[in-house]
């Protein structure tokens, strides 16, 4: 016992001196790392918002949209946090676009009130008044602009009374472009899929509204010569894009779907004997109402009745035939064109099919397309021949009228995607029905946000060559060995072996 007890008087590790500088290492070693954590600690979130109206032909729905207050330029994480669909319904329009307020604009602004209210409620306070706000209007706007301008300013003075009364930052309201609205769905897509920041292969757009359709889609073998109004160019986190988008107006679901029964009018006024409608249905419909749009109105057939009687017999490939009497496909001055002599490149790459495309084929459990294109074809066809009594009786609570386009609605999807669009067999599968991505619509709006917000950078943004941790880990492990070396550096001062007390 005595000889261990002075073997430990003698061990220089107790001495005094090697103690302090020892517990003085670690505190030093602590306070360092202390540091490193602190100095470098993510900042708590903040966020920050922004709210876009979509103002469509058979809807208006508001965004709000919110990402880190501090990585404003860095994107990636622009995310949908709410939205809101404007109810109404009145007699005129079944759930009207700020369009059907044609004859009465003051009620287009009042219209929004609701969703505005409930956007007000979702931002925090001290954000609102920093919070961009914009409304873009398509299709349905386009075509009452056409149709009387006068009407269509009227409408959008009452839009923006409305939404200035609100505390956020209001940035204008006004039609979008075909080719916007095209393109600006291609950037939601590809943002929201981190195809962009990545340089991975993009994906295209397909959009179906209920007035216009847009596909939009970055080709190989499209420079943007030859047709370039129907070029986009856009430069995004360092990477070149020379997108192809055409919007077709009138070829929306809606307006599609006049122009069909349009075309199958104008055989004799009286009754229309529709393929694209169940057996069994028959509805008295009004010739102003099917006529009274830019898209048919020139077809107006003279001296008729001022109804006729719409009777269904649920055909799908005579439904198809009657579809394709609304493409021109003949005249094309283009090496290749997609109808109605429009150019268009080859298809390529994947595809996500938004809005209508996406509501008619998950209502008709079509959304999986490596089911084979010929087995879709024939279940619409099982689907579109079965009486409209039992289609009703199986979906007692969906809408009539939406419940009576479906037949109609799937053929023309088809009918656009193969013989507009020239998608084939195979390529069909290349095509995926989206509602969402990662919890954001897929749909213009927060592409055209991120435009105007300048958030997506045209250079790739610079990055912190260390991640927090990875810098923290490093700061840890250095002091560590900083702190080893200073050991071994007394070594002099260890015990030595030889000096090693023998115990007897
Ligand atoms: N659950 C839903 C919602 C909408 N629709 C229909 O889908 C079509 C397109 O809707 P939407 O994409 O909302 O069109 P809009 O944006 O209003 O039209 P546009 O883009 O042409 O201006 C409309 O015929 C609408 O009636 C549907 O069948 N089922
Ligand atoms: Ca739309």
């Amino acid at each position: 016992m005595s000889a261990q007890r002075e073997m430990k008087e003698k061990n220089p590790w107790h001495t005094p001196v090697t103690i302090i500088i020892t517990v003085i290492g670690v505190i030093a070693i602590v306070a360092l790392v202390t540091v490193a954590v602190l100095q470098n600690r993510p900042f708590p979130q903040k966020y920050k918002y922004g709210i876009v109206l979509d103002a469509g032909s058979s809807h208006t729905a508001l965004y709000i949209y919110e990402w880190p207050a501090e990585k404003d330029n860095n994107t990636g994480r622009v995310e949908q946090t709410h939205s809101c669909k404007i109810l109404v319904e009145n007699a005129l329009a079944f759930c009207p676009g700020i369009s059907s307020y044609a004859s009465a604009p003051s009620k287009a602004g009042q219209s929004l009130t609701e969703c505005m209210q409930e956007a007000v409620q979702r931002v925090p306070e001290k954000r609102r008044g920093e919070t961009p706000l914009y409304l873009g209007a398509t299709a349905g706007m386009r075509l009452l602009n056409m149709e009387n301008s006068a009407a269509s300013d009227s409408v959008f003075q009452s839009v923006k009374k409305a939404l200035q009364m609100f505390p956020f930052s209001y940035q204008g309201a006004r039609i979008l472009s075909g080719q916007e609205e095209g393109a600006f769905g291609w950037v939601t897509v590809n943002y929201l899929d981190d195809r962009l920041k990545q340089g991975l292969e993009t994906t295209g757009a397909l959009d179906l509204g209920g007035a216009s359709t847009q596909i939009s889609f970055v080709s190989d073998n499209y420079n943007g010569s030859e047709s370039p109004s129907n070029s986009v160019t856009f430069r995004l986190y360092g990477n070149d894009y020379n997108l192809y988008t055409h919007s077709f107006l009138c070829y929306g679901k809606d307006q599609a779907l006049r122009m069909t029964l349009a075309h199958q009018s104008q055989a004799g006024p009286g009754t229309v004997l529709d393929p694209c409608f169940h057996p069994g249905y028959a509805e008295i419909k009004n010739y102003s109402v099917l006529y009274d749009s830019p898209c048919v109105s020139d077809r107006k057939p003279q001296g008729a009745p001022a109804t006729f009687n719409h009777t269904g017999n649920g055909n799908f490939l005579e439904c198809q035939k009657t579809i394709k009497n609304i493409f021109n496909f003949t005249d094309c001055k283009y090496s290749r064109c997609s109808f109605n002599g429009v150019f268009q490149p080859l298809l390529q790459g994947p595809f996500g099919a938004f809005s209508a495309y996406y509501f008619v084929m998950n209502f008709l459990n079509l959304t999986d397309t490596s089911i084979p294109l010929d087995d879709v074809k024939e279940k619409l066809k099982r689907y579109c021949a079965t009486p409209w009594n039992q289609i009703r009786q199986r979906h007692p609570n969906i809408k009539l009228k939406y419940l009576a386009e479906y037949c109609f609605s799937g053929t023309y999807i088809l009918t656009l995607l193969t013989e507009g669009y020239n998608f084939t067999s195979e390529s069909y599968s290349d095509i995926k029905f989206i509602e969402k991505i990662k919890g954001s619509d897929a749909g213009w709006t927060l592409g055209y946000m991120l435009n105007l917000t300048n958030m997506i950078p045209a250079e790739a943004p610079d990055s912190p060559p260390l991640p927090h941790a990875g810098y923290v880990s490093i700061v840890t492990v250095i002091a560590v060995l900083i702190f080893i070396l200073f050991i071994l550096s007394l070594r002099p001062l260890w015990p030595s072996c030889s000096k090693q007390p023998q115990i007897v």
